[in-house]
């Protein structure tokens, strides 16, 4: 079994990725950004893919939600991983010495405040782990990458700041997906559903919604996403905290079918937190 990541090592894609398939022998399959590790699965090079899609302080990672579709990607696993961010530098250094901070666009924003009252630049780059790379080998003083504890270790960078995100508390939402419909009816806790009205009608939104209410099924996620087809056309990425195998799920997606909309089933898995 190949599983790809976002690389390099030391990445937290990394880190979640060894711990989840901690078990089994594996072959890893490393890329350089995220829609990479999507078209590595998409196109077989990879069986299974690790990507972050949500993050409690920054939201959505909208790469990987529109990439789900652009590769027609199953979810079969939620993993929980906690985050937290340093600034590293290549020698000894403090904040203040800092004018320049270099990560992957979410790290960025999950470090706003300290990079606002810093007035520190950004630049972006692929993964955090790249960043740390590239900051060893360079040789301005004033530039720290964003990224983590592990990187910190493997690229022998020196922590001038350590949990510097927004929040203490932050996690990022880690799925795992695969070219197989793996939608079984066995017990499962959550479900991702892929909306799409085929009319737009004021309240379309909510009749959707209302569905879920009337079933009294919770939802945990949602995100509207442009089709890309046309200025103010959306879809709707919706996920709800029952297992397809459940009656009440299935009545809710005949029930949403019967309305017009199309609906279909990303995924039915569990959450396992790392
Ligand atoms: O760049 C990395 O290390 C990643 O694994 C990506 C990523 C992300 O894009 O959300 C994953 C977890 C953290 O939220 C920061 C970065």
């Amino acid at each position: 079994m190949k599983a790809a990541y976002l690389g390099p090592q030391g990445s937290f894609s990394e880190e979640a990725a060894h711990r989840y398939f901690s078990e089994v022998n594996h072959e890893w399959l490393p890329c350089d950004s995220i829609v990479d590790v999507l078209e590595a699965v998409g196109e077989g090079a990879a069986d299974k893919g690790i990507v972050p899609i949500e993050n409690s302080i920054e939201g959505t990672i909208n790469m990987t939600a529109d990439g789900l579709l652009t590769y027609n990607l199953f979810v079969e696993a939620e993993l929980i991983f906690p985050v937290s961010l340093h600034l590293l530098t290549k020698e000894h250094a403090s904040l203040q010495d800092i004018r320049e901070v270099w990560s992957i666009v979410p790290a960025l924003a999950q470090c706003r405040e300290l990079i606002r009252t810093n007035k520190l630049k950004t630049r972006q780059f692929d993964s955090t782990s790249s960043a740390a790379q590239a900051v060893m080998n360079q040789e301005r003083h004033d530039v720290a990458a964003i990224a983590s504890h592990a990187a910190a270790k493997l690229f022998g960078l020196h922590i001038a700041k350590s949990g510097i995100q927004d929040n203490e508390n932050n996690h990022t939402r880690f799925i795992v997906v695969s070219k197989e419909n793996n939608v079984q009816h066995q017990e499962r806790t959550k479900t991702m559903l892929l909306i799409s009205p085929t009319e737009d009608y004021s309240g379309v939104l909510s009749s959707i919604l209302n569905v879920f209410t009337a079933l009294s099924i919770n939802l945990t996620w949602i995100e509207s996403r442009p089709t890309k087809k046309q200025l103010g056309t959306y879809h709707f990425f919706i996920e709800a905290q029952k297992g397809m195998h459940d009656d009440r799920m299935k009545k809710a997606v005949s029930i949403l079918q019967a309305f017009g909309h199309e609906v279909s089933v990303l995924g039915s898995y569990h959450t396992t937190k790392l």
